[in-house]
């Protein structure tokens, strides 16, 4: 970022000074419960980073109350609540889930009284055999691999507090949206949307999802960390596949190790590196906030929005 970008750079060792010691919710202790959920993260990065952001949320999330409700008044409507929505985006791999759940579960804590959801917008990708028609199974991930309406009536659907609203599941299991298969979420206070789209405006829609987040988080890293999380995943995703004959992965698990690690770095340069470049990196400076991980997922900075 350069000096007269939007945004200010942030140290971690400024950032995790500004937690508020008066939380008492989030003490040191129910940090440690929330640790062995997550064994990805460090309680170094649950607290000096994690906690101030859950605080900063906080202000948007009161902000965003009061607005509404002046609105209404000013409107001479009657108020009525809306969730909360956080977007959560970057590359494939750059570690966006395990940010947005480590996110859930401490918001969780913060409002024990209140409901945090949390989704992927994976299942929002159209089945392969439907990429396979339009003849774009090799840009799943790309912005017209989505179906970004029903992306759109989901978040209209939550904002509109409707019951049981239903969302389509991406499986990495089956490289695949699972067929009829749907989860249900119940009027949440915060929804945490995490996916490589949520900051992308979308070529064809009346509404853009962008109008539907009330705080946005990009995950950024360099390319090189990235590839190497992304290859370290299939590594694991093939360990896993083993003795799973219907795993997508088992193919790749069962056969020679080095081609099939040759291949993954393939499909990282021909589809996940170009789909970053070209339609996920524009969108970081829409972000409020901007993560930096540097090796080991270490958290070194985080840019957050002047205006
Ligand atoms: N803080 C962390 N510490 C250690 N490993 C991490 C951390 N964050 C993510 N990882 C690892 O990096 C890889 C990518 O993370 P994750 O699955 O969260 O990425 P993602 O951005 O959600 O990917 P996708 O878009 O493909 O779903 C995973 O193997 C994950 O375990
Ligand atoms: C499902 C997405 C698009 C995003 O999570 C990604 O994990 C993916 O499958 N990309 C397509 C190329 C690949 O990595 O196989």
């Amino acid at each position: 970022m350069n000096s007269n970008s939007n945004y200010y750079r942030i140290d971690r060792d400024e950032w995790k000074n500004f937690h508020q010691d008066s939380v008492p919710l989030l003490s040191e202790d129910k940090l440690k419960g929330l640790i062995s959920l997550n064994d990805k993260l460090s309680l170094a990065d649950v607290k000096d980073i994690y906690v101030p952001l859950v605080e900063v949320i906080d202000l948007y999330a009161k902000n965003y109350r009061n607005l509404r409700r002046m609105k209404s008044s000013f409107l001479g409507r009657s108020y009525e609540p809306a969730p909360l929505i956080i977007g959560v985006s970057g590359s494939v791999a750059v570690g966006k889930s395990t940010t947005a759940r480590v996110l859930q579960k401490l918001l969780q804590k913060f409002y024990p009284d209140k409901k945090i959801g949390m989704i992927t917008t994976d299942g929002f990708l159209y089945p392969n055999a439907e990429l396979k028609r339009r003849g774009i199974l090799n840009r799943k991930g790309f912005p017209e691999s989505y179906d970004m309406g029903k992306l759109i009536q989901f978040l209209l659907d939550i904002k509109t507090v409707k019951p049981h609203v239903k969302y389509p599941i991406y499986s990495h299991r089956i490289y695949d949206v699972v067929p009829n298969a749907y989860n249900e979420i119940h009027q949440p206070d915060i929804l945490i949307v995490e996916g490589i789209n949520v900051l992308q405006l979308p070529t064809n829609e009346q509404i853009y999802a962008s109008d539907f987040f009330d705080y946005s988080i990009y995950v950024d890293a360099a390319v090189e960390n990235i590839e190497n999380w992304y290859l370290e995943r299939f590594e694991m995703l093939m360990d896993l596949a083993i003795d799973q004959p219907d795993n997508y992965y088992y193919s790749y698990a069962i056969g020679n190790r080095q081609e099939a690690i040759e291949m993954a770095r393939g499909v990282w340069k021909t589809v996940n590196l170009p789909n970053l470049v070209n339609f996920i990196a524009p969108t970081m400076t829409r972000a409020d906030l901007i993560i930096h991980k540097t090796d080991n997922h270490f958290i070194d900075y985080l840019n957050i929005k002047k205006y």
